[in-house]
């Protein structure tokens, strides 16, 4: 049973999403992903370090043949975006022609992806597509086509499963928003 408040440095944070809502939501996106990529040979590139729950629970639902690599960036202080998106580890794979998948955690303000789109799109892969557990598209700042979006949420600072407050949390099972 999950905790129904956690407290992370200063700040407080309610029960949001329990662990089985966020596997449901992430066995629909893997199956939609493998229809569209029966045949393709798809590269997950995983955003490090939100990412890397979501990344491993929807690789295990993911049926068809593919490959997963990871990038690390970020641009968060606090609870809010710098707006500086800074590459950290970039991709050694070679692109050119595949079909990418980026896994985000989240897609916030959108500066990540953006930022990520550009860095990827320049080395001339197949195709590019997002696919991110958590979505809030009153903050989303840029015009963005995310494909894959496994829930919308409002805007609320959210930790656990992956996400973090200042480091904390990312252990959790389940997510909390700020209370
Ligand atoms: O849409 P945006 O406003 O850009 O926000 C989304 C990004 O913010 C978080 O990363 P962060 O920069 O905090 O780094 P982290 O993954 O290491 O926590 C999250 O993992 C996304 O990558
Ligand atoms: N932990 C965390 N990181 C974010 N990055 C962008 N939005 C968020 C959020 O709500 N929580």
């Amino acid at each position: 049973m999950a905790a129904q408040t956690v407290t992370l440095h200063d700040k407080s944070f309610g029960i949001y999403l329990p662990e089985s809502e966020i596997l449901s939501n992430i066995k629909a996106l893997a199956d939609r992903i493998n229809q569209d990529y029966a045949s393709l040979n798809p590269l997950f590139v995983a955003v490090l370090n939100g990412s890397f729950m979501f990344a491993a629970d929807l690789l295990k639902e993911v049926t068809v043949p593919c490959e997963i690599s990871f990038m690390k960036v970020a641009s968060y202080e606090n609870t809010s975006s710098t707006g500086q998106v800074t590459e950290l580890v970039g991709l050694k794979e070679e692109i050119a022609g595949r079909h990418l998948v980026i896994l985000e955690d989240i897609v916030d303000t959108g500066n990540t992806v953006v930022k990520l789109l550009d860095m990827l799109g320049v080395r001339n892969p197949a195709s590019i597509e997002i696919a991110t557990l958590l979505q809030k598209p009153e903050c989303l700042q840029h015009k963005l086509d995310v494909k894959y979006t496994g829930r919308e949420i409002p805007n609320d600072f959210v930790v656990g499963y992956g996400l973090d407050y200042n480091g904390l949390g990312r252990n959790l099972r389940d997510i909390y928003k700020v209370i």
